[in-house]
């Protein structure tokens, strides 16, 4: 016979083998999921680490580690109310779930006797002398969607049946069960390889996802909602495309996160799953940060503020959490821990930094001796009470940067980053959480927008925003280089990332059609942050566009004269896989109205090209540059109302011999605009391009690919230097 972890071990496999999950026994062990019992330790944020990725598989092991759960918290209360004789438990039920994919039950006799290994792989059991089974009432939790029960024997292992009087069990006050003689509730309680469950305060990057019910405005011009969140970890985009033959068809996305939030999710049902586990790494001494990312008016501020006093946000939960746990570790007279609250409340916009606690005060972020980045001159103020914290905030609020957008009246045009940093009695620090509310993703490539300054912030916001994921990703994967100081928001985060800070995203995203585009980029976004998470780099495919000709006929978005159509042929696999050669050749993309063979911006000065997306991407304009260029930067002059103007075209390994100030200083100027540009472009590019193609090698060299095309068709487009000194000196 087989020692009892041996039978263990085969109950797991049996449990699995009756929900069809079978093939994923080897991922459960190597996780150190052994029995049968640990599956109540595994989240949904797990399910693909044990390799269980298809929706189908997904809901069967939902149900089974539902089961699991109700087992245990009945077996809980059982032995709460005198227990019953036998630790040894077998369990028969008959049916597992309804509605589901789950084959038909395959009642089993599993039972307590020994097992042998020809029975692992899969041979009938013989039933159990001893067997006891347990009738038990369906346990039917709110959030539960367990309804039936399938054959699934579920055996615990135990004492030794008969073991003497039973000691009492206590119920202690973190809601765990000690027994009176001092031993554990379990004595062979196992040792896990798989110490806790992942839940995302555990985790070091969580991504979730929250979506917004459509608004009343949104509702009136009748539109069509999108989004769907599933199984609270996915969420399906259905994008409505057209084909060559102007049928319409719709094409979906599906995307997997930590946690995906649908529109009946409350302020309250977000911050427990987010920023509560973060606030305990905060009391713990530890340092924590929570973004809410998304596009304008897609819900970020009313995540992170609410609309206080009713509705309170993460700001005010968080505030609450961590004066509840102050106070109550004071009232313990626990003098040697006893922190204070000081929070600070300032802004990025545009580069620059604005202390929203001290009247607009202009900041700087320095780095101190030992690379920690100061922010010089931030207010910080002392609070004592959860509503003297939130009259900060909402003093702060005030103060932040807003206009008007195209969906928001009121829209933040910055970043805001609140911290609640706890010191104790001497000053020191001994914990900060920080709460980062994104200024609107959307602006970033919103290239049409004729404001200049619009442009202007929305540059600095796609720059600080890639370069807030990059750091993002290169923590993750554990690079020795974290690019901090691509811009002035992950500066100032960069406290945040090291050492062992937390960090937790919530993608924001609007249900409308119209904003579908947007959508589907900030999951994106989310996803990218998401998918190389302890992957080593390595990268899953969980975005899976797909034809979707069942929602052709009956999606409401379709257009009457589709209705009812399939797909059009060869639109189907071409049309719907967002083709690589068709979306990422720079040429291509360059091609329509030929304005990107513009070498001036038409009707516009120095320097109005910058930050207007691909049609601008064209020379830019510098005058008058006095010495010689370096050897890489290509250059024209051209004789314009009696004096020379020096055209400069960046190019590659450009290497400058100019010396005079001036000059290094416009070159530095030029290098500068044509770095925003590159990284709008890219940004704009990862945003429209198949994940599969976007690996970082493969973006770079199309970038470069596309600024030697833009180069040499702007170089063609010129007419020929009257001066054969010019041409030498190009050819230099
Ligand atoms: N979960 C939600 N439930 C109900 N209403 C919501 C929700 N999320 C957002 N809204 C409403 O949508 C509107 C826009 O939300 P909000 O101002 O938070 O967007 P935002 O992402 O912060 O936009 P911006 O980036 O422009 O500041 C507000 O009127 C808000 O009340």
């Amino acid at each position: 016979s087989l020692e009892p972890v041996e039978a263990m071990t085969s109950c797991l496999y049996e449990c699995l083998r009756e929900v069809g999950l079978q093939r994923h026994y080897p991922c459960f062990t190597a996780m150190g999921l052994r029995r049968a019992g640990h599956l109540s330790l595994l989240t949904m944020g797990d399910y693909s680490s044990v390799g269980v990725h298809s929706m189908g598989d997904r809901a069967r092991l939902f149900h089974l580690v539902q089961l699991v759960k109700s087992l245990e918290e009945e077996e809980e209360e059982e032995e709460d109310h005198g227990g019953h004789d036998d630790d040894r438990v077998v369990i028969t039920r008959k049916t597992f779930t309804s509605g589901s994919k789950v084959p038909a039950c395959r009642q089993l006799d599993f039972d307590g006797s020994p097992i042998h290994k020809t029975q692992i792989s899969g041979t009938p059991m013989r039933s159990c002398p001893h067997k006891q089974t347990v009738r038990r009432s369906t346990v039917h939790r709110s959030n539960s969607k367990v309804t039936q029960r399938q054959g699934v024997c579920i055996y615990k292992e135990g004492t030794t049946i008969g073991s003497g009087p039973r000691p009492e069990v206590r119920r202690e006050a973190d809601g765990t069960s000690r027994r009176t003689d001092g031993t554990s509730r379990r004595t062979d309680e196992p040792t896990y390889m798989y110490t806790s469950r992942r839940t995302i305060g555990e985790q070091r990057i969580s991504v979730c996802v929250r979506k917004r019910p459509l608004t009343n405005a949104e509702n009136r011009r009748g539109e069509a909602d999108v989004v769907t969140a599933h199984d609270g970890d996915s969420v399906v985009v259905h994008e409505s495309k057209e084909a060559v033959d102007l049928t319409q068809y719709i094409l979906q996305h599906r995307f997997n996160y930590d946690e995906v939030f649908g529109e009946e999710s409350s302020n309250v049902d977000v911050y427990l799953k987010t920023a509560f586990p973060l606030i305990q790494h905060v009391l713990n001494g530890g340092k924590a940060t929570c973004f809410a990312y998304g596009q304008t008016g897609a819900g970020k501020t009313h995540t992170m503020l609410g609309c206080p006093p009713q509705r309170q946000g993460l700001y005010a939960l968080a505030a609450r959490d961590i004066f509840t746990q102050l106070h109550s570790t004071q009232d313990c007279g626990n003098s040697a821990v006893t922190s204070h609250v000081y929070v600070s409340f300032f802004e990025i916009y545009c580069g620059q930094l604005y202390d929203l606690l001290d009247r607009r005060k202009r900041l700087f972020a320095r780095e101190d001796g030992h690379q920690v980045v100061q922010i010089a001159g931030l207010r910080e103020v002392k609070v004592e009470s959860v509503n003297s914290l939130l009259e900060v905030i909402l003093w702060g609020t005030g103060e932040r940067t807003q206009g008007v957008s195209g969906v928001n009246p009121v829209s933040s045009r910055s970043h805001a980053l609140l911290q609640i940093q706890l010191r104790d009695s001497g000053h020191r620090a001994t914990g900060r959480m920080s709460f980062v509310d994104l200024a609107g993703s959307e602006r970033a490539a919103d290239s049409r927008d004729p404001d200049r300054l619009s442009r202007m912030e929305g540059a600095e916001i796609n720059q600080s925003l890639l370069a807030l994921k990059e750091c993002i990703r290169s923590l993750d994967q554990e690079q020795s280089h974290t690019p901090f100081r691509q811009s002035k928001l992950t500066q100032v985060l960069k406290d945040s990332f090291v050492g062992d800070s937390k960090t937790c995203m919530i993608a924001n995203v609007s249900p409308g059609h119209l904003a579908t585009k947007h959508t589907l980029n900030t999951l994106r976004y989310a996803d990218r942050v998401k998918e190389l998470r302890g992957g080593g780099g390595r990268r899953r495919p969980t975005v899976t566009p797909s034809p979707s000709p069942e929602h052709d006929q009956t999606s409401s978005i379709g257009t009457s004269a589709s209705r009812g159509k399939s797909p059009p042929k060869g639109v189907k696999l071409g049309g719907h896989r967002e083709a690589p050669n068709v979306t990422s050749t720079p040429a291509r993309r360059l091609a329509p109205g030929g304005a990107l063979l513009c070498s001036t911006p038409k009707g516009q000065g120095a320097g109005e090209g910058f930050g207007r997306g691909r049609e601008d991407l064209c020379l830019e304009h510098t005058t008058p540059v006095r010495g010689s260029l370096g050897r890489g930067l290509w250059r024209r002059r051209r004789r314009e109302g009696g004096r020379t103007t020096l055209w400069e075209i960046p190019s590659e390994g450009r290497a400058t011999t100019k010396k005079t100030a001036e000059g290094q200083r416009e070159l530095g100027e030029v290098r500068e605009r044509d770095r925003r540009t590159s990284t709008e472009w890219e940004r704009e590019r990862e945003t429209e391009t198949p994940r599969e193609l976007e690996s970082e090698k493969e973006r770079e060299r199309h970038l470069r690919r596309y600024h030697q095309q833009l180069q040499q068709m702007q170089w063609l487009q010129q007419p020929l230097p009257a001066s054969p000194s010019v041409c030498r000196g190009v050819e230099e």
